[in-house]
């Protein structure tokens, strides 16, 4: 029995989701339950995968910052990343909506068409509406297999090489720029298109490599996941799940770092600190939001060639002691990413 005046802020992620897995009834339909990027349900003819996530607005986005489409386009990117992060792709969504009674029809039907346009092909087949205070948009997303296991997190073994996929640090880049004021967040860009800030488009609309996943799955990925919450947080649950250490190899990053340090410099400046050496080595290692796909392979796979955009970053190791995530052999200085409970 949990101590009754224990809160969900004395908590992180992890521990509350601990609380309520053993509560949660299984079945014969179960073949991956929680735990992974998505669940994958047996059906009388095979199988699917779905999983859901949600936006709540001031906590994921503002509405001073994104539109009804980008909040669209960001919510199916984000839930057909988990998708692809098990390698499959998205086959049918459905969306609930909350919106508050004040907002514009049109930021609604501007969700609807950025939802739409980054699920295609995939279906958007149904929903829920309800009024509230905030905007909350959750989606859930049907995913297809097409014939092959599910890449699970926990498959990562000693020897595999750690690959990504994707973009690493950009939105959370956008994040701060927007945050200190150093870019506008639309400046003047229509929806759908438009020169927004690079970095303000990575974070107002995330695009993950999705053809990446089945690809991944194919090549004979051990493990995947997207990057949600930041590159060591997320890399720490893939070591979790697989009993080793994932060894990530700053020089492998180095590209990633330098290309944020002018946006790095331009925070410095319009904030007036002296200038943090270390921001864009921070947003790359525990940004999150990129949602690209972090992955594991087995050696003779990279040797061969990695699936396209997968690059090397780490090596798998035997967990010496706890599974854990390093930088160069070494535990990095670096708070991992985001956890909504400990922010
Ligand atoms: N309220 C809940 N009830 C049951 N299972 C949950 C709940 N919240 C999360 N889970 C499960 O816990 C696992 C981890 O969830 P989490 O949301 O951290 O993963 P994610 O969706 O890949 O990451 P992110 O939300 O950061 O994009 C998933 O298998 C998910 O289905
Ligand atoms: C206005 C605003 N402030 C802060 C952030 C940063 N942020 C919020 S949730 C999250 C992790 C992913 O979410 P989840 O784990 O729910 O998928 C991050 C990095 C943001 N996006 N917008
Ligand atoms: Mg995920
Ligand atoms: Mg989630
Ligand atoms: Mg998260």
């Amino acid at each position: 029995m949990t101590d009754p005046t224990t809160r969900v802020h004395d908590l992180d992620e992890t521990e509350l989701l601990a609380r309520i897995f053993p509560l949660l009834p299984t079945g014969p339909a179960v073949v991956v339950g929680p735990g992974d990027d998505a669940a994958v349900v047996r059906a009388p003819d095979g199988r699917f995968v779905v999983t859901t996530d949600v936006l709540v607005q001031d906590r994921h986005f503002r509405r001073d910052w994104s539109t009804g489409y980008d909040v669209g386009r960001r919510a199916a990117v984000q839930n057909l990343a988990d998708v692809a992060a098990m390698g499959a792709h998205a086959t049918s969504l459905v969306v609930s909506l909350v919106v508050p009674g004040d907002l514009e029809v049109d930021w609604v039907t501007g969700l609807a068409r950025g939802l739409a346009e980054a699920s295609a092909p995939a279906a958007v087949v149904g929903g829920d509406l309800s009024g509230g205070d905030a905007v909350v948009v959750s989606v859930t997303v049907h995913g297809d297999l097409a014939g092959r296991d599910p890449v699970l997190r926990s498959g990562a073994r000693p020897g595999d090489v750690v690959a990504h996929a994707g973009t690493l640090g950009t939105s959370a880049a956008g994040l701060d720029l927007l945050t200190c004021g150093a870019a506008e967040p639309r400046d003047g860009a229509p929806d759908g298109g438009g020169p927004l800030h690079p970095y303000v488009s990575a974070y107002l609309r995330p695009r993950s490599p999705l053809a990446a996943g089945p690809a991944a799955a194919a090549a004979g990925a051990t493990a995947m996941l997207d990057v949600s919450d930041g590159l060591l947080r997320d890399a720490g649950r893939l070591a979790r799940a697989g009993g080793v250490t994932l060894d990530i190899a700053r020089s492998d990053l180095g590209p990633d770092v330098v290309a944020l340090l002018p946006a790095a410099v331009q925070v410095s400046v319009t904030t007036g600190d002296d200038g943090d050496p270390d921001r864009a080595l921070r947003w790359v290692l525990a940004g999150g939001e990129d949602h690209g796909l972090l992955a594991t392979f087995p050696a003779h796979v990279a040797a061969t060639g990695l699936p396209a955009p997968f690059r090397p970053i780490g090596v798998v190791t035997t967990a010496d002691d706890a599974p854990t995530v390093l930088l160069d052999g070494e535990q990095p200085d670096v708070a991992p990413g985001w956890d909504h409970f400990r922010p």
